[in-house]
């Protein structure tokens, strides 16, 4: 009766195979008044849980209980007719804090019971995230379910000793045990793991583009995360590493990264250097950049450039200061390189490829706190990744050919964690189709977040070359 158990027996097995034999536990008679005391004490901890869990639902059945053994049925209605008053009005005041304290709660106590109670037992006989001792079944703990505009949080006390590998080589069976599209695991604190299942794709649909922002280097508007909330991604201070197989929407993310530097460009706090060796994507905009090369050689000799700025700025702030603020007699370099492969894996010339590889190492190991970034893209992440990627301190994932690339490009245990670049989908009729979609994982922040760059077309790249042109580059 009075048990301490590593978590919830699901079922009491006595019978078995042949093959196991598993024994009926002995029974010791309990004297009466522990069982009595057993349940009271259940009961009131029962009650007590739900009042501070539901306070409101709570307020309301007791409220109504005691108005309606103090007066009469007629009283009770207008009572509730006034709840229902107070509720509309409250919504049309402020939806947000009605959503916060009772729309979110309610959806939150449904999904619970309907569909996540439901089906818990099930799923997790299945996934085998229970265990059998001694012939009792125990499975994890279902604490609480918490919903927002696009997600549901499921809380889950793990079976004691159990690691959250198990639960993250389990999230597709449990995306699925509860009829979702995907599922991420989380640990919120050691002993529990959180399940974060979107409900609907906010990144369905193509994102449109932002009008072009106000002049700032920090961070740049790119598109949209999966909450819903708008993506910036950092550039000042760091270097971004952007991989994708063909037709995957790499060029969403430079453009919306130029785009997001232009009005900085004008005024002078930012300057666009592009390498383009496949002379497919940046020459399409070439007016947007203060450099631009295309030959192997050219590209050499920018990168070698920015060293040289790079090396002429740290030699200015040493002992004077420790970071790079964008001004206009030391604006922010924005090294921008499409298809880093060609001029590292793909190149021929050795001498080239010695040093291009050089200058690019030292950009990303010694660049960022003089002002220097270097955002680069990758077709294939199998040429050369691993020796590039320890470089980039934020790495984006658009969509990969193979589930392997996928830490390739993010960093070791980013699949398990939720970032499913693989399995982004692809449309042979329509190009759109998960384009421009990506999981991205920053220096500070492990878990990978999803993400989908707005669309920039060619009549808007064309847009901002009339409209910030750099003059000759
Ligand atoms: N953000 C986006 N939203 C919707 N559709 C997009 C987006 N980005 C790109 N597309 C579509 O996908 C197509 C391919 O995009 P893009 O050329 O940028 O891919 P890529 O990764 O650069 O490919 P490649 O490596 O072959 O150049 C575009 O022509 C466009 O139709």
């Amino acid at each position: 009766m009075l048990r301490r158990l590593p978590g919830t027996e699901i079922d009491n097995t006595v019978s078995t195979t042949p093959a196991t034999v598993v024994f009926r536990p002995v029974v010791v008679p309990t004297p009466a008044i522990f069982v009595i005391v057993v349940w009271l004490w259940r009961t009131v901890a029962g009650l007590v849980r739900m009042v501070v869990r539901h306070p409101v639902a709570c307020a309301l059945v007791a409220g109504t209980g005691w108005l309606y053994s103090a007066s009469e049925w007629l009283i009770v209605a207008a009572a509730w007719l006034a709840v229902v008053f107070a509720m509309v009005a409250w919504v049309l005041w402020s939806p947000r804090t009605w959503g916060r304290f009772v729309g979110w709660p309610l959806v939150s106590w449904a999904r619970l019971v309907w569909v996540y109670r439901r089906r818990w037992r099930a799923v997790v006989a299945v996934t085998g995230l229970g265990r059998a001792v001694q012939g009792r079944w125990y499975g994890p703990d279902l604490v609480r379910v918490r919903c927002d505009a696009w997600s549901d949080r499921i809380r889950v006390r793990m079976l004691e000793g159990q690691s959250t590998q198990e639960w993250t080589d389990r999230a597709d069976n449990l995306a699925h045990g509860f009829k979702a599209r995907s599922c991420r695991v989380t640990v919120p604190r050691p002993g529990w793991v959180e399940l974060v299942i979107p409900r609907g794709d906010v990144l369905a649909d193509v994102v449109s583009v932002q009008p072009v922002p106000a002049v700032r280097v920090d961070a740049v508007a790119i598109g949209l995360r999966e909450d819903g909330g708008p993506f910036k991604l950092k550039v000042h201070g760091t270097h971004v590493l952007i991989a994708g197989a063909t037709g995957a929407g790499k060029g969403s993310f430079l453009w919306g990264i130029v785009r997001g530097l232009l009005p900085a460009a004008q005024a002078g706090v930012a300057q666009l250097w592009a390498l383009d060796p496949k002379r497919m994507e940046l020459a399409y905009g070439r007016g947007v950049f203060h450099a631009y090369a295309s030959t192997a050689e050219e590209c050499a000799e920018l990168l070698e450039e920015a060293v040289r700025v790079m090396h002429e700025r740290a030699d200015r702030y040493a002992g004077v200061r420790r970071d790079h603020e964008a001004t206009v007699t030391d604006p922010f370099i924005a090294v921008i390189v499409d298809e880093v492969a060609f001029l590292t894996a793909y190149q021929t010339d050795r001498g080239l490829k010695q040093r291009i590889a050089a200058a690019l190492a030292t950009l990303t190991t010694q660049g960022r706190a003089v002002g220097v970034g270097v955002i680069a893209a990758l077709q294939d992440p199998r040429k050369e990744v691993l020796s590039l990627r320890n470089l980039f301190p934020d790495r984006i994932a658009l969509r990969l050919d193979e589930a392997e690339q996928v830490d390739m490009v993010l960093g070791d245990g980013a699949r398990d964690r939720g970032a499913l670049a693989d399995q982004i989908p692809r449309s042979e009729s329509d190009p759109s189709v998960g384009a421009g979609e990506a999981y991205v994982r920053l220096e500070n922040a492990p878990q990978p977040i999803r993400v989908r760059a707005a669309y920039v077309s060619n009549a808007e790249i064309k847009e901002m070359e009339a409209a910030f042109s750099m003059g000759e580059s």
